[in-house]
């Protein structure tokens, strides 16, 4: 598995290729049915690799920051980083229409119900996709509401489509809507959000630049 992150940063990419590795990892968890003694013996081996990672440790994740060509990034961001195992990662592009989108699957591993994904799992998503609508609109902010609309279950292992846009603004208060689809663009869960954007970042912007 190759996973780029930033020319001539070899170790955030390396860093991003465990993650990668870590989510494998989870997911053979959540599936496995080898023995009890397999599964004590994995669980040894495991123990010993946190110990070499903890040898040298941080108190926060991967930070928001501006990357060497100038972007901004998150690479510890639970929904998008590719730093972060618990990330899908979701890849979020700017929409052609406006808005934003992203591809993705779920996986076993988030599954809620029996057979399809946790709710939390898709509000966290549409959390996300939401956000960065309002922010690609030049107002980033926190949620202050989220309310989703559950249409039908959403299912793992098969491709979908989280689109949002934002729709207005009132001073520090922007609204946006979004949705996780089926390709053909069936509706499985809507959502619509308030953000407002915190007083000291119109000063500094989120990452405190
Ligand atoms: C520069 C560009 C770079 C791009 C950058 C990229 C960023 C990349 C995108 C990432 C996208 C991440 C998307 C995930 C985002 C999370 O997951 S955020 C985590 C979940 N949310 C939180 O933890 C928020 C916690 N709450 C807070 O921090 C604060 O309460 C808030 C929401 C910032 C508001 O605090 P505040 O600024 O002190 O608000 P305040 O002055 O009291 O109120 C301002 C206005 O908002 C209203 N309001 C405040 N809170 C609420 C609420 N909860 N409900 C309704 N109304 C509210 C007030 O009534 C008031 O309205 P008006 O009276 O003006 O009409």
């Amino acid at each position: 598995m190759t996973i780029e992150v930033t020319a001539g940063e070899p170790r955030l990419d390396a860093l991003c290729v465990l993650a990668g590795q870590v989510r494998e990892l989870m997911d053979a968890v959540a599936l496995t049915d080898v023995g009890e003694e397999e599964l004590t013996a994995v669980t040894g081996e495991l123990s010993a690799l946190t110990g070499r990672l903890r040898a040298a440790a941080r108190t926060t994740p991967q930070p928001f920051e501006v990357a060497p060509d100038g972007t901004l990034r998150h690479l510890g961001n639970a929904v998008t980083g590719a730093a972060n195992p618990h990330a899908l990662p979701l890849a979020v592009e700017r929409a052609p229409g406006g808005g934003v989108r992203a591809e993705l699957v779920f996986r076993p591993l988030h599954e809620g119900p029996p057979g399809a994904v946790h709710g939390g799992i898709s509000a966290m998503i549409l959390d996300h996709l939401l956000g960065q609508a309002v922010a690609a609109a030049g107002l980033a902010g926190m949620t202050g509401t989220l309310t989703v609309r559950y249409r039908a279950p959403v299912p793992y292992g098969t491709p979908l489509v989280a689109t949002a846009e934002h729709t207005r603004s009132e001073g520090r208060k922007s609204w946006a809507d979004g949705r996780i689809a089926l390709p053909d663009g069936t509706p499985l869960a809507e959502a619509t959000g308030l953000f407002v954007t915190p007083a000291g970042w119109l000063q500094r912007g989120p990452a405190g630049q």
